[in-house]
């Protein structure tokens, strides 16, 4: 899969596609079905597959603030598009720019100019162009005068719920990790290389792999019940994910796993964790004598679920 980052990357030869917009954050269900849609129309065509993201993510630029945190980040997303098999990424940033560009014009240089798009395929509640002003009809109608074609993509629900990013942020929230897998389509993970941390986990009595997260926010926080995958093998562990307030660090989120059966140097290896089940809140703890109490705790508590005999 190739990546395009600005629309000034484009070249000549990128002229001619299928192509699809929007946050695409976690690749849930919903979205999987779109570039399903969108592989076969590309291939109909003959043309490539390209699916147009923004970075930041619009709500993201307009108000940081209260922006939901991200399900994935850039590179998880632009690995699961790669295996959904779309042909090109191209990644615009998201600024006042783009941000100020109506809906005509934001079909006339991107999708007609920059991509030279024939067929174009969106949900039918797809807004666009500043303030939203562009919608499916009037790509229809863009479309019509421009020569390309657009469809809406069928809504997939699940229960009846449309499957959305929203979803799946509220599942993970609720620590409903079964939903969320349902609607992702797989098991909700984060992987990551392991750091080295300030080594007060050894003193703690619990050695953690401190997995580098490369973001300030996480889409939830707490102590669980994990699997962590290393090189293939899996191995039952228990995480807290978190700003660790007992400890006071650097106001960023952490995600920091205790192996139960596993002893050995995991500095530089790639982790991935799988959630499973919530143990209990982080928790800003008296004293650190006290955090050590918790923890041994939560170790007992994961183990006792982690048994064979346990079912999860
Ligand atoms: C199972 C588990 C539960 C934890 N719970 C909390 C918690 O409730 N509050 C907190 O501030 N830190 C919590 N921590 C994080 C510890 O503060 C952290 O492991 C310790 O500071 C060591 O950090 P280091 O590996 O960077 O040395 C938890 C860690 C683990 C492994
Ligand atoms: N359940 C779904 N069924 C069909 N198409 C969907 C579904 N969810 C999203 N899409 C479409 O996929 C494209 C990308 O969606 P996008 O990631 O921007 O929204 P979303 O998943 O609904 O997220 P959010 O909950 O943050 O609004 C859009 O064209 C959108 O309409």
């Amino acid at each position: 899969m190739q990546l395009v980052r600005g629309l000034h990357n484009l070249r000549p030869q990128h002229r001619g596609c299928v192509a699809t917009i929007g946050n695409f954050d976690g690749v849930h269900r919903g979205h999987q079905a779109i570039l399903a849609r969108l592989r076969e129309r590309a291939l109909e065509l003959g043309v490539p597959s390209c699916v147009v993201i923004f970075e930041p993510q619009p709500r993201e630029f307009f108000a940081p603030e209260t922006a939901p945190a991200r399900l994935a980040r850039l590179r998880d997303k632009l690995q699961l598009l790669a295996a959904e098999g779309v042909d090109r990424v191209l990644c615009l940033a998201f600024n006042q720019r783009l941000s100020k560009l109506s809906a005509s014009e934001f079909v006339d240089t991107i999708l007609v100019d920059g991509l030279g798009v024939q067929h174009l395929e969106v949900g039918d509640d797809f807004r666009f162009g500043c303030d939203r002003a562009g919608d499916f009809d009037f790509l229809l109608q863009a479309g019509i005068l421009q020569g390309f074609t657009v469809e809406a993509a069928q809504t997939v629900e699940l229960d009846g719920i449309r499957v959305s990013s929203t979803q799946v942020r509220n599942a993970l929230a609720a620590a409903d990790f079964a939903l969320a897998e349902r609607l992702l389509g797989r098991p909700y993970r984060i992987a990551g290389r392991v750091l080295h941390g300030q080594k007060l986990a050894r003193q703690l009595g619990t050695p953690t792999a401190n997995i580098q997260l490369k973001r300030r926010r996480v889409p939830f926080t707490g102590v669980y019940l994990v699997d962590v995958e290393i090189d293939g093998k899996t191995w039952p562990g228990v995480a807290n994910i978190g700003v660790r307030p007992t400890v006071q660090g650097d106001g960023k989120a952490h995600l920091e796993v205790h192996l139960l059966d596993f002893a050995g140097d995991l500095y530089d290896r790639r982790l991935t964790v799988v959630f499973h089940h919530k143990l209990r809140e982080e928790q800003r703890f008296a004293s650190l004598e006290a955090l050590k109490t918790a923890i041994s705790a939560d170790v007992a508590a994961a183990r006792a679920l982690a048994a064979p005999s346990a079912h999860r």
